[in-house]
């Protein structure tokens, strides 16, 4: 792949789970190039990013905390094809990581979660206004589409629905993004779920979940053992529907990760979610 139609990739949150997946991912793509590691974890500054993602041989790239200079530099690279910033940090971080990407004219594409509404809205105004693509996407897995498509089908037909979360105890922020979007999915149909058929008193507060759009409970697990989990349970007189989603390995992400790169240069405003650039 000549220098002309590779695209340079910038990994943010690097030496994190997701992080060195990537880097890995990024490294077997012929048509990508890993131009920087950026990672604020202390004792792995200097580190060569593909040792530390497990690769045997090393990529010549050492993970920094500087981000705002290598957004520079990548921006500066004139023989490559405009840069990616694939960001998965953390939920204080991400916001202003876009801002600095899109204001560099790099495009980010974004699995870090824990964006508030309000954040997201102002985040579509920049990237428009400056016309440059940007994907923030909850979950990069074909099997979360999947499901979500699957619930809004039995949506049509049920009523009562609430949604179960289940992941490792290492995470920041809950509800977890996947769950906040497929009740966002589940609201978009127009109607209203869960009518009370009688009053219910906590005992114990947050007992019932919380309450996500459209009257939709999301409950959250959170334990050692657990990676990501999704079930989404639809009940009626005599019936259960429920439908599940299991992560075995974060590498199930890396299809959608590699995709939304290859994609977001194509785009020229914000874009929310795996299901519309598939
Ligand atoms: N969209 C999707 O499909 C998926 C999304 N996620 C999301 O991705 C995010 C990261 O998840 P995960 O990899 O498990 O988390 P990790 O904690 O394993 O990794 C995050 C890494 O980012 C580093 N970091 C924190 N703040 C910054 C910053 N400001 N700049 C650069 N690096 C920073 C952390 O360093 P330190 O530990 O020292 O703070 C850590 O090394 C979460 O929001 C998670 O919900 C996860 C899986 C799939
Ligand atoms: O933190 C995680 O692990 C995950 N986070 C994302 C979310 O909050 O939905 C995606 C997936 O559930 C894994």
């Amino acid at each position: 792949m000549s220098n002309q139609t590779s695209i340079p990739v910038i990994v943010n949150g690097a030496a994190g789970k997701m992080g060195r997946e990537v880097i890995k991912a990024v490294a077997a793509a012929s048509d990508l190039t890993l131009m920087g590691a950026i990672d604020t974890t202390p004792e792995h500054q200097g580190k060569d990013a593909g040792e530390l993602a497990g690769l045997s041989e090393p990529l010549e790239v050492p993970i920094t905390n500087q981000l705002e200079p290598m957004l520079a530099y990548v921006a500066g690279e004139r023989q490559m094809q405009p840069g990616v910033l694939v960001d998965f940090t953390h939920p204080d971080a991400v916001y202003s990581n876009i801002r600095s990407a899109i204001a560099y004219g790099i495009r980010p594409v974004v699995g870090t979660t824990g964006l508030s509404p309000a954040q997201l809205e102002e985040l579509a105004d920049f990237a428009e206004k400056a016309s440059t693509g940007c994907l923030v996407i909850p979950n990069f897995s074909i099997g979360m589409v999947l499901l979500q498509e699957a619930a809004l089908r039995a949506s049509q037909y049920f009523d009562h629905v609430e949604i179960i979360e289940l992941h490792h105890n290492q995470k920041a922020d809950a509800p977890s993004g996947t769950a906040i979007q497929t009740a966002q999915l589940l609201a978009e149909m127009g109607k209203t779920f869960n009518t009370a058929i009688v009053e219910e008193t906590e005992k114990i507060p947050g007992a019932r979940g919380s309450l996500a759009d459209e009257g939709i409970r999301i409950h959250s697990i959170r334990l050692p053992g657990l990676i990501a989990h999704q079930e989404v349970i639809f009940g009626a007189a005599g019936q259960i529907y429920t439908l599940r989603h299991d992560t075995s390995d974060r590498a199930c992400y890396m299809p959608g990760v590699i995709l939304a790169i290859r994609k977001v240069n194509q785009l020229k405003s914000l874009v929310y979610g795996l299901e519309k650039i598939l």
